[in-house]
């Protein structure tokens, strides 16, 4: 069975690198060592063990100083030129995938760096289509107690969501400091999450209760996200003590199942759409290359030459044949059929209809069909 990839995304200080130590911990208890990439060319120290690291391939600081650019415009080049060589990436991974379960994956504190960026999608899109991929969204839980906070973290994900077109598990991380409870209940009871604006301080003078600018901005919102809540796993932990990480890997599973039971076929649909979009494109740029070159036309083709009205054939450039001259073949050799793939096919298939249909002759032999047109200009 292929490996789960889980891609960890969050804002900066959400606690992605050490939720991640803890996962790779929890896995080595279960014997079940995980594939460890980390993607984060800034990060100063990364405390475990890596089986792929950006920073073995890109230097951050000379990023920063070669292309003269600030620190997060150097993570986003950084990631652009790894990016370059992310097939050779997913060929190791996928070399010793029969090896781990799952491949974990970090990524920069900066997360409009990974997600907003074409590197980005690149390096996702490259996992999602070898191995079934599942994003990991962390939250600060206590940093996220209040109403708007919540909903700016979720609109967040919301985006992401979209943007990666994977499915995604909401983790509220720090649970030993906040228990995520609150946040479930606001994702899954509507009047809970309507009490806590009312009720919230920011939000509310003693007169406004609820009915100001920002309540009712972030109560049109909560209405909006409502259906996407209903797709995402939910699961509270902490980093610090290990809780929920069972709770986690089950979320996971239960992700891998929904990725190859609707996301894998609906990402096949998608491309084999864009392929057939593509393959539309060319056949009309190819009926616009024969209408140029007059192949597709039933009158005659025009001819724009001098000689056009010398009848002699020598004027043409035409010459005799000469005798001691090997003589050549015009159509590919047997053995070298192979070599043409099926788009080569369809273009000369189409010309060599185009060339029967001009010089009105039905056998396909193209150097007869020259010497056929010859005679009858003479
Ligand atoms: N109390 C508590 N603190 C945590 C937990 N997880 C992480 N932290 C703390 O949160 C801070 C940020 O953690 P990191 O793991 O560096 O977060 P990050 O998202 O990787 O940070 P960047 O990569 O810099 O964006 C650190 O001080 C951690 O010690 C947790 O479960 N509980």
């Amino acid at each position: 069975m292929a490996p789960a990839t889980i891609i960890c995304v969050g804002m900066a200080g959400s606690g992605k690198t050490t939720f991640l130590q803890r996962l790779n911990s929890h896995l080595h208890t279960k014997k079940e060592a995980p594939y460890v990439i980390n993607l984060d060319p800034a990060v100063l120290k990364v405390p475990f063990g890596c089986n792929i690291d950006i920073r073995d391939s890109v230097k951050y600081k000379k990023v920063m100083e070669n292309y003269n650019l600030g620190p997060n415009g150097a993570i986003v080049t950084s990631l652009n030129l790894f990016s370059t060589k992310i097939d050779q990436v997913i060929g190791l991974v996928d070399k010793k995938s029969d090896k781990f379960k799952h491949c974990i994956v970090d990524t920069p504190g900066q997360i409009e760096c990974f997600i907003w960026s074409a590197s980005g999608a690149i390096i996702t899109e490259a996992f999602a289509s070898t191995f079934p991929t599942v994003i990991a969204y962390i939250i600060d839980t206590p940093r996220s107690s209040s109403p708007t906070t919540f909903i700016s973290n979720m609109l967040y994900a919301c985006s992401i969501l979209y943007k990666t077109k994977l499915p995604m598990i909401v983790v509220f991380n720090k649970t030993d400091v906040r228990d995520a409870d609150f946040a479930k209940e606001w994702m899954t009871d509507f009047e809970a999450f309507q009490n806590a604006l009312r009720t919230n301080s920011e939000l509310n003078d003693e007169t406004s209760n609820g009915s100001g600018y920002m309540a009712s901005l972030v109560n049109s919102m909560s209405l909006m996200l409502e259906e996407f809540y209903s797709t995402l796993d939910v699961v509270g932990c902490s980093a610090y003590t290990g809780a929920g990480f069972d709770e986690f890997l089950d979320a996971v599973d239960s992700k891998v199942e929904e990725y190859n039971d609707y996301y894998q076929k609906e990402r096949e649909r998608i491309i084999k759409e864009k392929e057939e979009k593509e393959k539309e494109a060319k056949q009309k740029q190819l009926s616009h290359l024969m209408k140029d070159l007059g192949l597709g036309k039933k009158e005659p083709v025009d001819t724009l030459s001098d000689a056009e009205d010398e009848d002699d054939g020598y004027e043409h450039g035409l010459v005799e044949p000469d005798i001691n001259e090997p003589q050549r073949e015009y159509t590919f050799a047997e053995d070298r059929n192979g070599e043409i793939d099926e788009n080569n096919k369809q273009v000369q298939e189409v010309y060599q209809k185009a060339f029967e249909k001009n010089s009105k002759v039905a056998k396909s032999d193209v150097a007869e069909t020259i010497a056929n047109y010859i005679r009858q200009q003479r």
